[in-house]
Formats: C-alpha cells, sequence, structure tokens
C-alpha cells in the first residue's frame, strides 16, 4: 500500500525531499506539504503539482511525516501537530539534535519517531542519511522510514547516541569537501589555470575518487598511498600538509563538530 508522506516545511532540505521522494515514483497526490511562507509553498505546488496544507491538516491522515524545519521550530511544530497527528503514524525529524524523547513527550502515545540526520548532496540522489529509530518503532515502520530516504541517497542505521558523530561526519561533512575543493581551485588559479577549468578538474577529481573510496575494498589510506609515488608530486603535497598539520585540523574540526552537535540538543 502505497504510504501518505506529509513534509513539514519546506525549505532546502524539505524540497530536496520532496523532489527525491517523487522522482522515485511516489505518486503526488500521495503527498503534501506544509510552509509557512506563503509564496514558497506557492513556488512548490507550481513546481511540483503537489498539495499545500497547514500543518495540522498535512499530518492527518499521513503515514510518514517529516519533520523539515530548524530545530528551533521543532517544539513548536510537534504541539502544533501532536492533536491531529494519527496515532499509527510514524513522525521523522531531520532536525539537527532533537532527540526523539522530546518527539516522545510532545506526541500522543504510541506515534512512532525516528531521528535522522540528511545531507545536502540528497539533491543530486546521493544524501546520506543516518537514522535512529525511537523506542518500540517496529521494523516494519523503521523498513518504511529507511525506503522513503532511500529515494535520497544512502541510509545508516544508528544508535541514537552516535547521532553527533553522524552530524559531524555526513551532516557537517559536505562542507568540509567543498572547503577541500575551494582549496584544490585556489591553489590552480594560483598556477594559472582558469577558474572554469581548475573547478572542473576539482569536482570530478573528488566525484572520481569519492566513487573509488565508496566501491573499493580498501582503506582510504590505501588509496592514497597507491597515487603517491616516492619523492613524487603528491609526496610533495601530503608532506607540506602534514607540516601544516592539516590532517590533525580536520580531525580537531570534526569532533568540534559533533560536541557541537551535543551542545544543541541539550542535557539528555
Ligand atoms: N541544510 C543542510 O545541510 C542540513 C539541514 N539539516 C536540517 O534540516 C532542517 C531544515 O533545514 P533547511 O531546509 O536547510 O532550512 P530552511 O530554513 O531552508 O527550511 C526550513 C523551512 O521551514 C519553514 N518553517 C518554519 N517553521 C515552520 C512551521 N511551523 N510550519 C511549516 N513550515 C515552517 C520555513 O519557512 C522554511 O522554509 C534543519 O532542522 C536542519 O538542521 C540537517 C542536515 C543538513
Ligand atoms: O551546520 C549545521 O548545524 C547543520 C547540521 C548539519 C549540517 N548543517
Amino acid at each position: 500500500m502505497t504510504q501518505r508522506i506529509a513534509i513539514l516545511g519546506a525549505g532546502v532540505m524539505g524540497e530536496t525531499l520532496l523532489s527525491a521522494i517523487l522522482a522515485s515514483g511516489h505518486p503526488v497526490d500521495q503527498v503534501v506539504i506544509s510552509e509557512k511562507r506563503a509564496d514558497r509553498a506557492a513556488e512548490l505546488r507550481a513546481a511540483h503539482g503537489v498539495d499545500v496544507a497547514d500543518n495540522a491538516e498535512a499530518v492527518a491522515g499521513a503515514d510518514i511525516v517529516l519533520l523539515v524545519v530548524k530545530p528551533q521550530d521543532v517544539p513548536a511544530l510537534l504541539d502544533e501537530i501532536a492533536g491531529s497527528v494519527s496515532p499509527a503514524a510514524t513522525v521523522v525529524s531531520l532536525a539537527a539534535g532533537i532527540r526523539t524523547d522530546t518527539m516522545r513527550a510532545a506526541l500522543p502515545d504510541g506515534v512512532a519517531v525516528v531521528r535522522a540526520m540528511p545531507n545536502t548532496p540528497a539533491l543530486v540522489g546521493e544524501g546520506m542519511f543516518g537514522v535512529s529509530p525511537g523506542p518500540g518503532v517496529t521494523d516494519q515502520q523503521l523498513a518504511a522510514v529507511v525506503s522513503l530516504l532511500e529515494s535520497g541517497g544512502r541510509v545508516a542505521v544508528v544508535d541514537e547516541s552516535l547521532q553527533d558523530a553522524v552530524t559531524a561526519v555526513s551532516g557537517s561533512g559536505p562542507a568540509y569537501v567543498f572547503y577541500l575543493a575551494e582549496a584544490m581551485i585556489a591553489g590552480g588559479v594560483a598556477q594559472g589555470l582558469d577558474l572554469d577549468t581548475a573547478r572542473t578538474l576539482a569536482a570530478q577529481t573528488l566525484v572520481g575518487a569519492a566513487k573509488l573510496l565508496s566501491e573499493s575494498p580498501d582503506t582510504a589510506e590505501e588509496l592514497r598511498r597507491r597515487v603517491t609515488s616516492p619523492n613524487g608530486t603528491t609526496h610533495a603535497a601530503i608532506t607540506t600538509f602534514d607540516d601544516r598539520g592539516v590532517k590533525d585540523g580536520l580531525v580537531a574540526g570534526v569532533v568540534a563538530a559533533a560536541a557541537r552537535s551535543a551542545e544543541l540538543s541539550g542535557p539528555a
């Protein structure tokens, strides 16, 4: 049976999920969105032919409800939908730092809650979602959420205690990759490449390297070693990175992101 999906909040990530779900073949008449900004709602209705409703209407009759508003807007949204959500529904929060116990406390008994951390490559169907079911979520309910999110990329099911780590690696991770891209492009331009060519070289290198890492059984370190000829160009680059503490700095950045995620979630 086709599940009825409500997407609450249709900003960057909400539209990304909407597009992915529709592109996977989910019937548009089984999807409804709600969006606080009327002009944005109208834009999405025109672009995707999707129904727009207010939050309470959107969740009534929905099997899966996706909360895609900013973390600070989630508590008020949960209060708004608590009276209309079906007890058989699964409510999935994609907001950073919102815990399943917070969701459970705000929603009627029996409503299944799931926490998910997406990332922006879902825009091109290559997202990574870290998903944690709340207590009592059945295998069937979890499978339905996993299958829905897989329309936007890959899904890893992790214990909720690991969500800060997931946020630090894959949630924020695209920004680290773009940071690396900025540096590769700047270095290329400094060596005489035009901006477009430098961007193409860097982007395709990241796509190719990511594909190789994803498909190869070898470690990232081994794949790096294979590019590094003795005393060659890569060796010159990596030695310079190491001399400047680049890897240590990146590891520290991932740790700082996880710490900030824990701080944003508040005390357990
Ligand atoms: N953008 C990213 O890279 C990632 C975002 N996320 C999470 O996704 C969530 C959404 O982020 P974005 O889409 O980037 O934000 P956004 O600001 O683009 O979208 C949020 C949308 O929700 C709407 N909204 C706010 N309150 C509402 C309400 N009560 N009812 C209906 N609509 C309401 C806003 O008008 C806005 O259009 C956040 O919680 C964020 O933590 C998670 C991982 C990555
Ligand atoms: O930077 C942030 O807080 C959000 C969560 C993960 C990606 N963006």
